[in-house]
């Protein structure tokens, strides 16, 4: 029972052959929260599959108010007309998010233009009826609203960075448990809003980066990259600028990312990259999950049995939700601080939870033998929906 969607929604575009789904896995208190997202290959099971995510993602948030939900739409991003077809979903969805089903970005889809396109439809924020009655909650969602526009961290606008920040401290929380040397060295797929940041996290921590692949291509280096500058320079929907490589670096097929020596591997681009026909080829001892469901089951069968540790992406990329929850929900109260302090209070209330998560698990798979990733759909099972609040 637990492991099936509470709702199911199909949408056809009238206007171009785009599809799209939005699925609420669970609702908590009468709310469900996840992302938007837009990309040729998205499939209604994708959309079911990451939804179920979100809901083991809320559990590992520890939150007491909202259950997991996802949007898809079968489009291409770069498509000039993308922000059309956006638009039309979040109309067509409309009274679905009005009952409590609160949108956001993902891959391929800016949370701002989502925010933009709700408010247009006069919804706003997403809220619950009791939400719209709370003055706290109220003054939580002032409160977000400059987390989104004015905050920054690092450089990154807050909602640029948290996830990515999130998957790097549960990379070296995971790798800290494992016993492993300073400055092991990391190579990731995905160069956009989590794989940028959390590169540059890694960085500021000592880790290595020597690989980044892009859509275009793997970049790599074996005495590591220059983070900094191609953070600085990156083109936009995470695409390396090629001005900024150095003579010594090399260039491979994106293909080739997981197959290279390195310590800590880290997808954070899009779902199944590591399935049957690759998993084998991982040299690496820590698989670190920033995008959502990057594994296919029969490749865990490989990597339990190849001894590589997983650190889930439910737990290492649950940043993105627990800004939203910890400012709206009144966790962190920032209303009173400098843009520094609560940017910095945002911060750390993510790394600290992930890092706690991440300690839990890899504890308790020390101690019972089991794989990384049983131990935390154990530890972190999703509550049995409740309703939309109508
Ligand atoms: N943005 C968030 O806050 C957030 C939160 C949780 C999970 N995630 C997950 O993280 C992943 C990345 O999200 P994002 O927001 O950074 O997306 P994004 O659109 O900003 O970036 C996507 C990146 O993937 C790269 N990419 C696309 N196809 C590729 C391929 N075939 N090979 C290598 N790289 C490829 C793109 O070049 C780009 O660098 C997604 O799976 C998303 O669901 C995102």
């Amino acid at each position: 029972m637990a492991n099936k969607p509470y709702l199911v929604v199909e949408w056809n575009d009238t206007e171009t052959d785009a599809k799209g789904w939005m699925c609420a896995y669970n609702f908590v208190n009468h709310y469900c929260g996840g992302g938007t997202r837009m990309h040729p290959t998205v499939t209604k099971e994708e959309v079911i599959r990451l939804a179920t995510t979100m809901g083991y993602k809320y559990k590992a948030c520890e939150s007491l108010t909202t259950g997991g939900c996802k949007a898809g739409i079968a489009y291409d991003y770069k498509a000039p007309d993308a922000l059309d077809v956006l638009r039309r979903f979040l109309t067509a969805t409309a009274p679905v998010i009005n009952a409590g089903v609160s949108i956001g970005g993902d891959l391929g889809v800016d949370y701002s233009d989502v925010l933009r396109i709700l408010d247009d439809l006069g919804i706003g924020i997403p809220q619950t009826k009791a939400m719209k009655e709370d003055p706290d909650i109220h003054q939580g969602i002032v409160n977000h609203d400059r987390a989104e526009k004015e905050l920054t961290y690092d450089g990154f606008k807050m909602y640029d960075m948290i996830t990515g920040y999130g998957v790097a401290a549960a990379a070296d929380e995971a790798w800290k448990m494992k016993g492993g040397k300073e400055g092991a060295s990391v190579i990731i797929q995905g160069f956009g809003c989590v794989g940028a940041s959390c590169v540059n996290s890694l960085n500021n921590m000592g880790y290595k980066v020597i690989g980044i692949a892009d859509v275009n291509g793997l970049v790599y280096c074996k005495d590591g990259l220059d983070i900094p500058k191609l953070v600085a320079t990156r083109l936009p929907k995470g695409e390396l600028n090629k001005e900024s490589f150095e003579d010594n670096y090399e260039i491979y097929p994106n293909s080739q990312w997981l197959e290279k020596e390195c310590d800590i591997l880290i997808p954070a681009a899009l779902e199944d990259v590591i399935n049957k026909d690759n998993a084998d080829k991982i040299k690496a001892s820590l698989l670190v999950e920033a995008a959502n469901i990057p594994t296919t089951s029969e490749a865990d069968e490989i990597l339990r049995k190849n001894g590589v540790d997983v650190a889930v992406d439910f737990i290492s990329n649950l940043g993105g939700i627990r800004i939203y929850e910890a400012v709206i929900f009144r966790l962190v109260k920032i209303e009173n601080m400098s843009d520094e302090d609560a940017a910095a209070a945002i911060v750390n209330d993510t790394t600290d939870l992930i890092r706690k998560q991440t300690r839990r698990v890899f504890e308790e798979s020390k101690k019972t033998g089991e794989f990384t990733r049983d131990v935390a759909r154990r530890l972190f099972t999703p509550d049995k929906s409740d309703t939309p609040d109508m």
